[in-house]
């Protein structure tokens, strides 16, 4: 069975309809890449906890929630709360990942750690045995609907080697212009798990490309 995991990410759908969007890729989709960004740590503001917590109401697809704020030790245990599956804060704004990490873990979801475009991934191998997830970025975090940077893939590439040497369980998500002509590079490169907004959300048929996309991932 694949090891595949494709999470759409609701940041490209229309705000107005998010039940709906979410519900247009139950069934095809594996989670829902949920963007919150706080108009701090990038220059964006997206949705916070109470869309959250309402919209984990109305779907059943696990939440993968990207913190992209400015203070994660002090909101993201909230969002393990509201009952999200993955919670990912940014290596940058954090001076203590593995307290934040053991806290999300205590709250009752999985931690991931992200970074950003131009951190390298170097500093925090060490870090990963306390993570589930780490989220490599392909373009600059803050915006939907930017190019995908294929030089990042050499962080993909650096993290899946260290992964697999020391046979740790842990995803790695690549999020950023990941579409039909990326994501088999994204896959090759060692990463497992793929956000993807524009292509999804933006396509006339979001299941379908849900689907698409999983079969180029898998070769
Ligand atoms: O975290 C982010 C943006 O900062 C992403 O999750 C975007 O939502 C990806 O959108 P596309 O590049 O796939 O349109
Ligand atoms: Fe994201």
């Amino acid at each position: 069975m694949s090891n595949t995991v494709i999470a759409p990410s609701i940041l490209a759908a229309d705000f107005a309809r998010l039940a709906e969007s979410a519900g247009a890729v139950e069934g095809s989709a594996d989670w829902l890449h949920v963007d919150v960004m706080d108009y701090h740590f990038v220059p964006n503001l997206t949705i916070g906890l109470p869309v959250v917590q309402s919209l984990r109401k109305a779907t059943t697809l696990p939440f993968d929630c990207h913190l992209m704020i400015a203070d994660p030790a002090r909101w993201a245990t909230q969002y393990a709360e509201a009952g999200a599956y993955n919670v990912t804060f940014h290596a940058e704004a954090a001076t203590d990942p593995v307290a934040i990490a053991k806290d999300l873990r205590k709250a009752g979801s999985r931690a991931g750690l992200a970074i950003d475009r131009d951190t390298p991934v170097e500093g925090y191998l060490e870090l990963l045995p306390h993570f589930d997830l780490l989220l490599i970025m392909t373009i600059k975090a803050g915006f939907g609907g930017q190019a995908f940077i294929p030089e990042l893939l050499d962080k993909v590439r650096t993290a899946r080697r260290h992964v697999d040497a020391g046979h740790l369980e842990l995803r790695i998500e690549v999020d950023g212009g990941v579409a039909d002509d990326t994501i088999a590079a994204c896959a090759e490169a060692g990463a497992d798990t793929f956000v993807a907004g524009t292509a999804v959300f933006g396509a006339e048929d979001p299941a379908a490309a849900v689907r698409r996309l999983r079969a180029l991932a898998n070769g």
